[in-house]
């Protein structure tokens, strides 16, 4: 059986006569890939990396060696570890860095920022502040125009030309626009919210049931176990998220049980492959320094198992799974405890008890 090829829907485009200016903050993996899906639709797209050989290396070569070592990226892209050279005269920033150092990079490029708008690609929360990036954006630069891009987006499909949709959520429509124009194609399909919160919500706690999933998958739990899982998970964070203001029919779309899926589905998920690691016992220091790459959702388990308590709601899979991770109880005890847990409503988190 031949697998099916998307290749012959990349279209080459034309130069528009005024493209979008781009900017990707972010060498990693995600910036990677939404910068080359900028770059193909005729955007001047630049790279910040903040590694100087790297970056050189990258603009002679194309390819991003550490973390895309088997993609050819686009010609027309650039790169540069200076951002004087890359943050002005530009229409979009796309910020792909990790959330421990987003406001520290914010913050340098504050004096630099003029008409742009700014758009975070990065699924996480501040430690300490609880903070999300769409926050953290209004702090650091306020009266800036934002918005945040989450979806079923693992980096390594879109960089193969495999077919994946996202959502653009931002309070103004000249920005969702501006995103969709530069980020949208028959490979790439940009839907848009206004949803800001609920967007980035989702995006951020999928990553704390993705480890789950990836640790049942090191213990061999059945598919039955597995949709349990996923479901009570939806369930869970979208409790959490409607508390903090959120539109639960947000997580019936494409950055909601879209990337709960794709996440807890997929060994190319760094939250996924963390929680395997785990599951086949070793501890968090050794499964963090095997992968290598960023897992928000580590730091994502500690942040909102504190603030469910915080706000009372209730969100059994996260408090078990900070009780294994972080204090070391025995996960087939945490698990059965779970399985012990009383009669609860299906979806309550959108029905009233009553009612269902
Ligand atoms: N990978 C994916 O499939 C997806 C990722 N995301 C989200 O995108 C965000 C970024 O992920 P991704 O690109 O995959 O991450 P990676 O782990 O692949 O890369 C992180 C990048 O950020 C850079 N970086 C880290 N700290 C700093 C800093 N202080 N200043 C400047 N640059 C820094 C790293 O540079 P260096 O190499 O020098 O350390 C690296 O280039 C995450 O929040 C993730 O959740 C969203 C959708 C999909
Ligand atoms: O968010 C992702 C896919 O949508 C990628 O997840 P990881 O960060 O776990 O790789």
């Amino acid at each position: 059986m031949n697998d099916f090829n998307f290749s012959a829907l990349i279209t080459p485009r034309e130069k528009p006569a005024t493209p979008l200016r781009v900017a990707v903050l972010g060498g990693g993996s995600f910036g990677t890939a939404m910068a080359n899906l900028a770059a193909r639709n005729g955007c001047e797209t630049c790279m910040w990396i903040r590694d100087e050989n790297a970056a050189k290396d990258m603009q002679q070569t194309k390819r991003n060696m550490r973390y895309l070592p088997d993609f050819q990226l686009e010609d027309s892209l650039q790169f540069s570890s200076r951002l004087e050279d890359v943050v002005p005269n530009r229409d979009i920033i796309l910020v792909a860095i990790p959330s421990h150092s987003y406001r520290d990079v914010l913050k340098q490029i504050a004096p630099m920022i003029s008409g742009q708008a700014i758009v975070s690609l990065t699924k996480g929360i501040e430690a300490e502040t609880f903070c999300l990036m769409s926050d953290i954006i209004q702090q650091e630069l306020p009266e800036v125009p934002f918005g945040v891009l989450s979806g079923p987006n693992l980096a390594k499909e879109i960089v193969a030309n495999m077919p994946a949709g996202t959502v653009i959520a931002s309070s103004s429509e000249a920005l969702r626009n501006a995103v969709q124009t530069a980020l949208h194609s028959a490979l790439f399909r940009v839907f848009a919210s206004s949803d800001v919160h609920g967007v980035e919500l989702g995006g951020a706690l999928k990553n704390i049931y993705a480890i789950a999933m990836g640790m049942g998958a090191a213990y061999n739990v059945g598919e039955n176990t597995r949709s349990m899982l996923l479901t009570r998970a939806l369930a869970e964070m979208s409790r959490f998220a409607v508390t903090l203001g959120a539109n639960p029919l947000t997580f019936l779309g494409l950055s909601g049980v879209g990337d709960l899926f794709a996440t807890c589905s997929s060994p190319l998920s760094r939250n996924y492959q963390i929680g395997y690691a785990l599951g086949q016992g070793k501890n968090l220091e050794e499964a963090v320094a095997a992968l290598g790459q960023t897992a928000e959702g580590i730091n994502t388990i500690r942040q909102v198992s504190a603030q469910s308590k915080l706000l009372d709601v209730y969100m059994p899979i996260t408090n078990a799974l900070y009780e294994v991770i972080f204090e070391g109880k025995p996960p087939l005890g945490i698990a059965l405890s779970l399985m012990q847990n009383g009669h609860r409503s299906d979806v309550e988190f959108v029905l009233p008890h009553e009612q269902v």
